[in-house]
């Protein structure tokens, strides 16, 4: 098994009296696309600033690319780029400037073939030599990207990436993230979307008040925990919903012109079809749909007794 790029054994942090973190153990697999999610104040951001050496745990072990983030301070905040969540530019530099200014800071050349490379990536290329104050918020996000990005860090933490930008932006910025994962980048972002991770993670964690509930593959978690629901619509409405319907758990809906039934994750329709067959209904169509991973995120939570409310569950994106 090759090191993994990320590996957290039992850290917890404590801000005073709080408890942010409560022991997570976890590891981050090299070119994985990782989304971690959980209800606002869950625990992380402290997770990210912790890997990132911008924070320290206060018990536990913290390794990026088998090296201690504490003795190995340089080497592992060279293997880490970090796309925070809030938009902190000097409002004084250029976008060319704030990304030069960066390259500084990790030491490292920013040659013009690679500040074009990252100006293109991210559709900055127009507004090289314009102000950070004359971005727009969309643009500002992106240039938060290529600043985590000019060290050309193994693994890259992207903080609510897509946050307050538009449909076209998030959908360009997600071919990016999968194209840098490609390229052998490791991919570690949270998010309230939840529309996001089920696009592009490979694997799921769901923290809660500092405890990581879930750890699982994307298509596992789904195949686990998403139901199924049977939509027919029928070619005149029932007034009764017969027998053996009923006795399958189906409902009318929409006056009796739709017959819905659910089926447990992993179930089939079987017994629901057959049933179809011997009420005698006239079906006109027939449509299925699966939990989306919002939904099964909710449910996780709520079984997780961590007592989140739909409130505390992440926002539909806009
Ligand atoms: N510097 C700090 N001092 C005290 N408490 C803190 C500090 N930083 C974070 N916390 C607390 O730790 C908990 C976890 O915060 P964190 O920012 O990691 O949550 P999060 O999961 O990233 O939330 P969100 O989704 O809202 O960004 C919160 O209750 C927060 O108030």
């Amino acid at each position: 098994m090759p090191t993994p790029v990320v590996t957290l054994r039992g850290v917890k942090k404590r801000f005073a009296a709080f408890q942010a973190l409560a022991g997570v153990t976890l590891d981050i697999q090299a070119g994985e696309i990782f989304a971690l999610l959980g209800p606002n104040g869950a625990g992380k951001t402290t997770l990210i600033s912790i890997v990132a050496g911008l924070l320290r745990a206060s018990e536990g072990e913290v390794r990026v690319l088998g090296r201690d983030v504490v003795s190995d301070y340089r080497f592992t905040r060279r293997a880490v780029g970090v796309v925070p969540q809030e938009i902190n530019f000097d409002p004084f530099f250029t976008v060319e400037e704030s990304l030069r200014i960066q390259a500084g800071y990790f030491d490292v050349e920013l040659p013009e073939a690679r500040l074009v490379e990252l100006l293109e990536a991210l559709d900055l290329v127009a507004k090289r030599r314009a102000n950070t104050r004359a971005l727009s918020g969309g643009m500002k996000r992106r240039l938060l990207i290529g600043k985590a990005l000019v060290h050309d860090p193994k693994v890259l933490f992207l903080d609510e990436p897509t946050a307050g930008v538009d449909v076209e932006l998030r959908q360009s910025l997600w071919r990016y993230v999968r194209l840098l994962r490609d390229r052998g980048t490791t991919i570690v972002l949270t998010t309230h979307y939840l529309e996001e991770a089920e696009e592009l993670a490979d694997r799921i964690g769901v923290i809660d008040r500092g405890r990581l509930l879930v750890l699982d593959d994307k298509d596992a978690l789904m195949r686990r925990h998403a139901g199924k629901t049977l939509r027919a619509t029928l070619a005149a409405p029932a007034s009764a919903l017969p027998p053996e319907l009923s006795a399958v758990g189906a409902r009318l809906e929409e006056d009796g012109l739709v017959v819905a039934v659910d089926a447990a994750p992993g179930a089939s329709f079987g017994a629901a079809l057959a049933a179809f067959a011997r009420s005698g209904l006239q079906v006109k169509d027939v449509e299925t749909t699966r939990m989306r991973l919002e939904d099964v995120f909710v449910s996780l939570l709520r079984a997780g007794g961590g007592g989140a409310s739909a409130a505390a569950a992440p926002r539909e994106a806009p």
